[in-house]
């Protein structure tokens, strides 16, 4: 079977102080899945996600993103390249509009520079109206045009989801690291989110690197699911085999995995 892992984990260590979070972990996100990390609490899932994103540089062991080695390279660099986690919608980004939160996200723009307001006018206002059409484009992508002008802090916990999907869409984003996507979500904004990232994912090409306690979420959209338990990874293939894998089960969860 190819395998082309656009992130690739190799035997990475990390710990804190004399517990090791993650412990000699490799595993692997093949370009243009969407996989699934699941495991009980304290696995190492959060550790080693922001050992991925750039947040944490590893003890020991090797992180590939697009085939180059990147390890301990910040975040800002990473989403520079394409890899990219979402985040919730900052207190000061609450008061700008939705489509404003979309505005803002690729920086260096040249109206960010006085010398192109005074100098360049016309090429200025060129880009910004570039930079809205595609906010809006990715407004329309996710079916957000009813909220577009209200501020971000009004909408509900499942709009804000979904602007935070919409930000990676404003950039090139390659692989997105989605942290208990979930979470606050009420069901039916859920399954409007689930299908997002489908769309995003058969559509537009992106790749998916997913944490997430909802099994429900994880089986519909996750293939392969990765299991980690102790700081180790211990199973990985399709939701299907891992829910009916009564080993881990039983030993990592303590009850079916539908009821975790
Ligand atoms: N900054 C830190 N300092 C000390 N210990 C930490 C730190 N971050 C994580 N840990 C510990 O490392 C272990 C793994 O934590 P981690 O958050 O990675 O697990 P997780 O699988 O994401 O758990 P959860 O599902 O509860 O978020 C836990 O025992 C946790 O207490």
């Amino acid at each position: 079977m190819s395998f082309d892992a656009v992130i690739d984990v190799k035997d990475v260590t990390k710990s804190f102080g004399g517990l090791t979070a993650v412990n000699k972990c490799s595993l692997r996100v093949e370009r243009g899945s969407i996989t699934g990390l699941i495991g009980p609490n304290g696995a190492g899932k959060s550790t080693l996600f922001n050992m991925v994103a750039g947040n944490i540089v590893p003890d020991s062991g090797s992180i590939y993103f697009d085939g180059e080695d990147v390890t301990g390279v910040p975040p800002y660099k990473l989403f520079a390249r394409g890899l990219l986690r979402t985040f919730q919608i900052a207190h000061e980004f609450s008061h700008m509009t939705a489509l404003e939160n979309l505005m803002v996200v690729p920086g260096d723009q040249p109206g960010e520079r006085l010398a192109n307001i005074w100098f360049r006018p016309d090429f200025v206002r060129k880009a910004e109206h570039h930079v809205r059409q595609k906010a809006l484009d990715v407004i329309d992508f996710l079916k957000l045009g009813h909220v577009k002008n209200e501020l971000a802090g009004n909408l509900s916990g499942g709009q804000k989801k979904l602007l935070e999907l919409g930000r990676t869409m404003m950039v090139d984003a390659k692989v997105v690291l989605l942290d208990e996507v979930a979470a606050g979500v009420n069901r039916t904004l859920l399954q409007d989110l689930a299908a997002n990232i489908e769309r995003m994912n058969e559509e537009l090409g992106y790749t998916f690197f997913v944490i997430e306690h909802d099994m429900d979420l994880i089986g519909r959209l996750c293939d392969p699911v990765i299991v980690m338990a102790q700081g180790e990874v211990i199973a990985q293939g399709p939701m299907e085999e891992i829910r009916a894998n009564p080993e881990i089960i039983e030993a990592y969860f303590g009850s079916p995995v539908e009821a975790a």
